[in-house]
């Protein structure tokens, strides 16, 4: 479904629905992401250099678009989660626990995992932000975004959500999620950003990965036995709030002190 066919059945909901594009005159078949990524070395043209200053674009809009956002929590989790399922619940409570607190919810704005939190968050009157992705196939704003821009590129939108948030809780979900979740852990690992939670809710889904990771990765020292800590892992919605609340008030804490 397009973007304007959406707003107009926003609209006519009485939803208020604030959607941006980073890119202006979207043509739906033009896949420049993938046209970036597949073309060979040797094909360094003019149109190159076109894509970066699109590239380029994407972020200042990006940037433009959430600047002044206000504390801001990023929700992942699969994009194929049933309404149905423990994890919609969980990530509805999320959304919504963090509404109640004052924090605004950021997703990918898809379907499943990230319409549960921002219906949660929207049903609790807070923002509701969607930072939705340009894909093959259509899948659009998902209802309950009140705050969206669209992206073409993954590579930006994965800055928008680090830039904006103070923290990631991660719901079970599969390559996308586990992206996001892995970018964060480099990030925090390589100190690129401090003091940034990353909570993982669902201790039966992930925990085959974290065994993983304590058995193999860090036995065999390519990740050091400290970076286990980087993340935190519980099978409490509300535990996972609360540690990025947490997190926030003292970084809060931190910053008036130093200002002072
Ligand atoms: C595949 C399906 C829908 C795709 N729509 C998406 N819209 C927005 N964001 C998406 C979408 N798919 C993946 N993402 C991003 O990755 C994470 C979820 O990926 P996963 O592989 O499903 O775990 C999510 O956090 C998004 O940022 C089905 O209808």
């Amino acid at each position: 479904m397009d973007h304007k066919r959406k707003s107009e059945e926003n609209a006519q909901a009485g939803r208020k629905v604030h959607v941006e594009a980073s890119w202006p005159n979207k043509q739906p078949d033009e896949q420049l992401d993938r046209y970036l990524l597949e073309s060979p070395q040797e094909d360094v043209t003019h149109s190159d250099v076109w894509r970066v200053l699109r590239i380029q674009s994407e972020f200042v809009s990006g940037f433009g678009s959430l600047a002044g956002l206000g504390p801001a929590v990023s929700v992942f989790g699969s994009a194929r989660t049933e309404p149905e399922s423990i994890y919609y619940k969980q990530a509805y409570h999320v959304g919504q626990r963090l509404a109640q607190a004052g924090a605004i919810t950021i997703t990918g704005g898809g379907p499943g995992t990230m319409e549960a939190a921002n219906k949660g968050a929207s049903e609790a009157g807070g923002t509701s932000v969607g930072l939705g992705i340009e894909l093959p196939f259509e899948t659009g704003l998902n209802s309950w975004v009140n705050r969206g821009i669209n992206f073409r590129y993954f590579f930006v939108r994965k800055t928008m959500f680090v830039k904006y948030s103070q923290g990631f809780i991660v719901l079970p979900g599969g390559f996308g999620t586990l992206d996001e979740l892995f970018e964060a852990l480099t990030l925090v690992q390589t100190q690129k950003i401090t003091g940034f939670p990353i909570v993982l809710v669902g201790t039966e889904y992930w925990g085959g990965l974290v065994g993983w990771l304590t058995d193999v990765v860090a036995k065999e020292r390519t990740i050091s036995p400290k970076d286990l800590d980087l993340f935190h892992l519980t099978d409490d919605p509300d535990e996972a709030v609360d540690i990025v609340l947490r997190n926030m008030v003292k970084d809060k804490e931190k910053k008036s002190a130093s200002r002072s």
